[in-house]
């Protein structure tokens, strides 16, 4: 079994992205969606200091949209949230440009199966409100078809509890831990304690 991956996302400040890279998080996420307390407006400055773990999570209505973003940033990993009658094609056209695509994977039924490298297992929009980040669990009923990260209201203390609701059949493919607004003091500020302890659990955790 290898080691479970560590995603924090919603970092806004160059302090936090080295608390992040200090801690060894495998993936660290810049939102960018200005309706979130976690976007993040100076991608351009905090982007290049993730190294290779930066991921951009976007919301756009077009893939496009999230290419031309992309091509000013020094990243090669994407989230993309895009509506449901351009997800699929979005994502080829993102991997066609060469980027790797954590898929989100929203805990509803009857999705189609979009191939992707990765996928982001969270709380649906319809559950919660908002996109992403709500700090909010899921039943954990609907399995993305591959290697997943969980994600939806998780933090140090979330995970061994999350991890024995999975059905059996998701354990096989989760391959780590993403989390966002449970690791901030205030929206959209990350509590370094709290990063830290996280990313540790995440790596000292085996199934
Ligand atoms: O964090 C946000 O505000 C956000 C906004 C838009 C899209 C995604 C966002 N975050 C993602 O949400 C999940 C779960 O977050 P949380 O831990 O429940 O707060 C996570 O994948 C973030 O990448």
């Amino acid at each position: 079994m290898s080691r479970m991956r560590a995603k924090v996302c919603g970092l806004t400040r160059a302090e936090d992205v080295a608390v992040a890279r200090s801690a060894g998080a495998d993936l660290i996420g810049f939102v960018h969606y200005p309706q979130s307390p976690r976007h993040c407006d100076a991608l351009t400055t905090l982007a290049p200091l993730a190294g290779s773990a930066g991921v951009l999570v976007m919301v756009a209505e077009q893939p496009d949209d999230i290419l031309q973003q992309l091509r000013q940033l020094p990243l090669t990993r994407v989230q993309p949230y895009l509506p449901d009658a351009c997800r699929a094609d979005g994502v080829r056209a993102l991997q066609a440009a060469g980027y790797e695509v954590l898929l989100p994977w929203p805990d509803v039924p009857d999705q189609a199966p979009i191939p992707a490298d990765l996928y982001i297992w969270e709380t649906a929009r319809a559950q919660t409100g908002v996109h992403g980040g709500s700090g909010q669990a899921h039943a954990a009923a609907h399995p993305p078809p591959g290697p997943h990260l969980l994600a939806g209201g998780m933090d140090a203390d979330a995970i061994a509890s999350r991890v024995a609701q999975l059905p059996t059949e998701a354990l096989k493919h989760l391959a780590g831990f993403d989390a966002a607004s449970r690791l901030e003091s205030s929206p959209g500020i990350k509590d370094a304690h709290r990063l830290n302890q996280f990313v540790s659990k995440v790596h000292d955790y085996a199934l």
